[in-house]
């Protein structure tokens, strides 16, 4: 990191010295400030690359000056020092926009560290604020997709990449969490190391510690020998937590001080150990929804929350449906030698329609069924599940219903064709011309189909 230039706000003389020292080898300028009132005057003077504030300073409440700090236009970031046991008082400071905490007393190396990131981060923002209009890509480390949000999404991972701060993938299932987590350490200088993903979704509650930080032997009943678990694994690598706000706030707490140290304590074990991990983190949940219902940790949330990258749903993907079709029906077909080389236009309607729950996922699925179940060169939207078509009518308001019954379940093609057209049209707000250049079929077709059902329809 090249020298930077530090604000330090510190009322206590020794600490202040103690700060300098530490900081000393790595070749910032920092200028130093007792009071809010010489603070103030320092930022007014020039605005410093980041600020370490106390808090309680002899003329007032360091908070103040944080809220002026963040008000200004392209604010430095800032870390605050609280005394220790004050750790409410930072999670309102990390909510007023505060970059890190720092409970008191702090090792030199948590200094270090920590300015060391938030001045990376900085240099992140500004970077992916001044690459605001590159050329689109159709595709980045894994991922296929050229509309807008992507882009920003491929930037975010590629400026991320490179550094050690924790990214926090938000996004529906099957959206590419897990792939955009992949991304990160591919593009990383970890890429060497593992690349470890745990899903606490997928593990009973009461097992996911030990599967993060493994147990030595007798544990727990069934522990029959030690297990390493995840955050060794991952040790000189990248950690996936996929869905972690499945942890209960016990274990989040312990996962909080293992970002904070790189140090955790096996499940029995006496002894802690230390790792050099970097963190991906995801859920498909709306996270600060969670924080408000005490479900996942304010403090964690905080902590994670250093590079957020939200994948949109695969319906507000324009186009790339198509792409990511083509390209899934080219490798399904080449892995189980079928003929198909591109889709009819009914069955692009029909991908172009559907509002895909499962995004990626979903498609992916149903690409590989079709051509599982079928060979021919085209792929037509009889060939694609019934779930696709039920995108026109939920599979509720089918008529019958018993799961067991396949009888039932299967709806006759003039049916489903017939949902089909009158789910375009309506899409189309009633234009016939455009309902028909999406299922691509003329005009004449609709209106005479339409007409054929005459009044059985509404
Ligand atoms: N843009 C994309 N291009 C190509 N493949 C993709 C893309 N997005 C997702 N996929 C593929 O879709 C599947 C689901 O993606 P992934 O597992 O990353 O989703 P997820 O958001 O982690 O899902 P979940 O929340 O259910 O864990 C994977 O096979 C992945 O490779």
């Amino acid at each position: 990191m090249p020298q930077a230039r530090l604000l330090l706000v510190e009322d206590t003389l020794s600490l202040a010295t103690l700060y300098r020292e530490y900081l000393r080898g790595e070749g910032h300028a920092i200028q130093h400030a007792s009071t809010l009132g010489a603070a103030r005057e320092a930022l007014a003077e020039r605005p410093p690359d980041a600020v370490l504030l106390d808090l309680r300073l002899p003329d007032g409440d360091g908070l103040g000056l944080l809220a002026e700090i963040r008000a200004a236009p392209n604010p430095p970031p800032v870390v605050v020092m609280t005394a220790h046991g004050s750790v409410s008082v930072a999670v309102d400071a990390m909510r007023a926009g505060a970059s890190d905490f720092l409970v008191k007393p702090f090792p030199a190396e948590r200094l270090v560290v920590t300015v060391a990131n938030v001045l990376e981060r900085a240099a992140l923002r500004r970077e992916v604020a001044t690459l605001a209009a590159g050329a689109p890509r159709g595709g980045f480390a894994g991922f296929i997709g050229a509309a807008p949000a992507m882009q920003t999404v491929y930037r975010i991972l590629e400026n991320a990449a490179p550094s050690r701060a924790t990214v926090f993938v938000t996004g529906e299932s099957g959206t590419g969490k897990e792939l955009a987590a992949e991304a990160v350490h591919a593009l990383s200088p970890r890429s060497g190391g593992a690349f470890v993903a745990l899903n606490c979704a997928a593990i009973p509650k009461d097992l996911i510690e030990s599967e993060i930080f493994g147990h030595v032997r007798g544990a727990f009943t069934g522990a029959v020998a030690d297990r390493p678990g995840a955050a060794r694994a991952a040790d000189g690598g990248t950690l996936f937590l996929d869905e972690l706000c499945e942890m209960d706030l016990a274990l989040q707490g312990k996962l909080l001080r293992f970002i904070q140290t790189g140090s955790f304590v096996p499940v029995g074990a006496s002894k802690p150990l230390r790792t050099d991990v970097r963190f991906v983190c995801a859920t498909n949940r709306d996270p600060l929804e969670e924080v408000r219902a005490g479900r996942f940790r304010e403090d964690l949330y905080y902590r994670l929350h250093v590079v957020p990258v939200a994948l949109p749903p695969l319906r507000e993907r324009g186009e790339d449906v198509i792409l990511l079709a083509d390209a899934f029906l080219a490798r399904s077909a080449a892995e189980e030698g079928k003929r198909f080389a591109r889709f009819a236009p009914d069955a692009l309607a029909l991908l172009r329609a559907h509002r895909w729950p499962g995004n990626v996922r979903e498609l992916e699925n149903a690409i590989r069924t079709a051509v599982v179940l079928h060979d021919a060169e085209e792929v037509t939207a009889a060939m694609l599940p019934v779930t696709v078509h039920g995108g026109a009518a939920p599979p509720a308001a089918a008529p019958g219903g018993r799961a067991s019954d396949p009888a039932r379940r299967i709806r006759p093609l003039a049916e489903v064709e017939r949902e089909a057209i009158e789910e375009a049209v309506r899409l189309c707000g009633g234009n016939i011309p455009k309902a028909a250049a999406f299922l691509g079929v003329s005009p004449s077709t609709l209106y005479r189909k339409r007409e054929a059902w005459g009044g059985q329809r509404g």
